[in-house]
């Protein structure tokens, strides 16, 4: 059975940079590799319809915090089959985002802790209720948010096709989910956490055996 890995962290923190730098150092080693990124866009209708809120199609759809967490957490439902097939047949499956995205995000728009109403909620509909596999290691990759902003900016820049939508342009939305990310790390959230400094050199040597579980210290 392979281990889930997850990385977590603001809009432009480096996830996908990360993700790949990872998928190289877990390659070198041997390790086979299966890797997907939450929201599905254009593979999952949930995740199209809120790729499209967010772009103020749909009404007051985007308006609505449970709402739009409820189209994310659907994307994820629909997924769980292929997780668990790729769980099977891999070393390593790494997720760039997953529930923690919502529980982070929808508590930050509702101005909530991670001790609060919200978080409780999305753990109750995505690990009880959809039976989401579990984590083996949640990665936080924590940057400054003005840095993480200013990275989506640069590639907004360079990417057309990732021009930033509501959430990516809403500052203080940012940094009131960096906090919420850094209190579901420090409660050990639904797995044990890794908290990685995305504005620091990162040693993806160490990073793998964690992620593989050579390394079992936090
Ligand atoms: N460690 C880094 N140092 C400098 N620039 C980075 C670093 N990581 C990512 N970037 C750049 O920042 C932008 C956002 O990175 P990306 O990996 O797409 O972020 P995310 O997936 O978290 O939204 C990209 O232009 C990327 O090249
Ligand atoms: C996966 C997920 C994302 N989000 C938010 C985080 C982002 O601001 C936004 C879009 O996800 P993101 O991964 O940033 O997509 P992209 O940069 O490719 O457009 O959705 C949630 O609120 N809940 C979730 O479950």
């Amino acid at each position: 059975m392979g281990r889930l890995i997850v990385i977590e962290g603001l809009d432009g923190a480096g996830k996908r940079t990360l993700a790949d730098g990872l998928v190289a150092e877990l390659d070198r080693r041997g390790h086979s590799v299966a890797r997907a990124a939450f929201p599905r866009y254009g593979a999952d209708v949930h995740a199209d319809l809120v790729a499209e809120a967010l772009r103020g199609a749909h009404g007051d759809l985007a308006d609505s915090v449970y709402g739009m967490a409820v189209l994310y957490a659907l994307d994820r439902h629909g997924a769980v089959e292929a997780l668990h097939t790729d769980l099977r047949q891999h070393d390593v499956v790494l997720l760039d985002r997953y529930v923690a995205s919502n529980a982070a995000y929808g508590a930050a728009r509702l101005h909530q802790s991670a001790e609060g109403d919200f978080v409780a909620w999305a753990s109750e509909l995505e690990i009880e209720r959809f039976a989401l596999p579990r984590p083996d290691l949640h990665i936080l990759l924590q940057v400054p948010t003005a840095l993480a902003e200013s990275r989506a900016e640069q590639r907004e820049r360079s990417d057309t096709e990732r021009r930033r939508d509501r959430f990516e342009t809403d500052s203080s939305l940012q940094q009131r989910c960096a906090e919420v990310y850094t209190e579901l790390a420090e409660s050990g959230w639904w797995s044990p956490w890794r908290v990685v400094d995305g504005a620091e050199h990162v040693d993806f040597a160490e990073l793998a055996a964690v992620s593989v579980g050579e390394v079992t210290y936090w």
